[in-house]
């Protein structure tokens, strides 16, 4: 696999990492917005991703996303008022304080049972990326959890061979809720940037394995590596408490 385009970043807390990741949120939205596209793609996860990002953009001065396409990297098929709800989380702490426009926020339809959440969802993805045969985000956000699992992709699960589809139903999730729907592999490698956000050292033995290979099964999240865009790791020092692959420390203020 290719690492040439992988930069890993490590940031002394999740304090400091927040700042740095609203930087390159706002960076590449006003790349993108003067780009040709004239618009910004991004899907973002959840779990611990949530509070961050959204406390980071919420005060970041004059955000302006009018002109952003908001996906999700997964989600759990729930009801929006669940508390598992991704897209009931970022509407609390995100949506609802900024001016993402509605039709900006491609969300699942959680009524609907999950192969046909899924099926619904790809429509969606593929409408509001007109002419794309596989949807290119700008850039996608992508948590990690402590099994290496990364959007509803779960070590050893049928789900990581998928090569045809661009979301998928799951509904076995060995992580509750059981049922899910997914990006996959194909879409996750297609973006223009990937961002994985990992903070703590309940993270360090996974991601010593993901960043630095040893033995067993390919974990899902060491399986990300954009075919032609860029990857980034935004680790704090706990998380990368036991790398010994090249890092960089950014200074404070600095844009990645
Ligand atoms: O279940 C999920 O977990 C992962 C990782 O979450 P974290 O809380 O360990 O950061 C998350 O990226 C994914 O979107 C979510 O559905």
């Amino acid at each position: 696999m290719d690492m040439s385009n992988r930069r890993i970043l490590v940031f002394p807390s999740a304090a400091e990492l927040g700042p740095a990741l609203a930087r390159l949120v706002t960076a590449r939205a006003d790349q993108a917005c003067t780009s040709d596209r004239g618009r910004f793609s991004v899907g973002v996860s959840g779990g611990s991703l949530v509070g961050l990002l959204s406390k980071e953009l919420t005060a970041s001065p004059n955000l302006d996303c009018s002109r952003w396409v908001v996906g999700f990297c997964d989600e759990r098929v729930v009801q929006f008022s669940d508390p598992e709800s991704t897209y009931g989380l970022y509407k609390d702490q995100l949506f609802s304080k900024v001016n993402i426009p509605e039709s900006g926020v491609l969300a699942i339809d959680p009524t609907l049972p999950v192969q046909e959440c899924a099926e619904d969802y790809a429509r969606k993805l593929s409408e509001g990326f007109p002419g794309e045969a596989i949807p290119v985000f700008d850039l996608l956000l992508l948590g990690m959890g402590p099994d290496g699992h990364t959007c509803s992709l779960f070590p050893d699960h049928p789900l990581l061979e998928e090569t045809q589809k661009t979301v998928a139903p799951i509904s076995d999730s060995p992580k509750p809720p059981p049922q899910r729907v997914t990006l996959t592999l194909p879409v996750v490698n297609a973006a223009r940037c990937v961002a994985f956000v990992s903070t703590g050292g309940s993270k360090a033995p996974v991601l010593k394995r993901v960043l630095e290979g040893g033995k067993g099964p390919v974990l899902p999240a060491a399986r990300v590596a954009p075919s032609k865009g860029e990857l980034l790791w935004l680790l704090d020092e706990p998380a990368a408490a036991s790398l010994t692959v090249q890092m960089e420390r950014p200074a404070p203020g600095a844009h990645i």
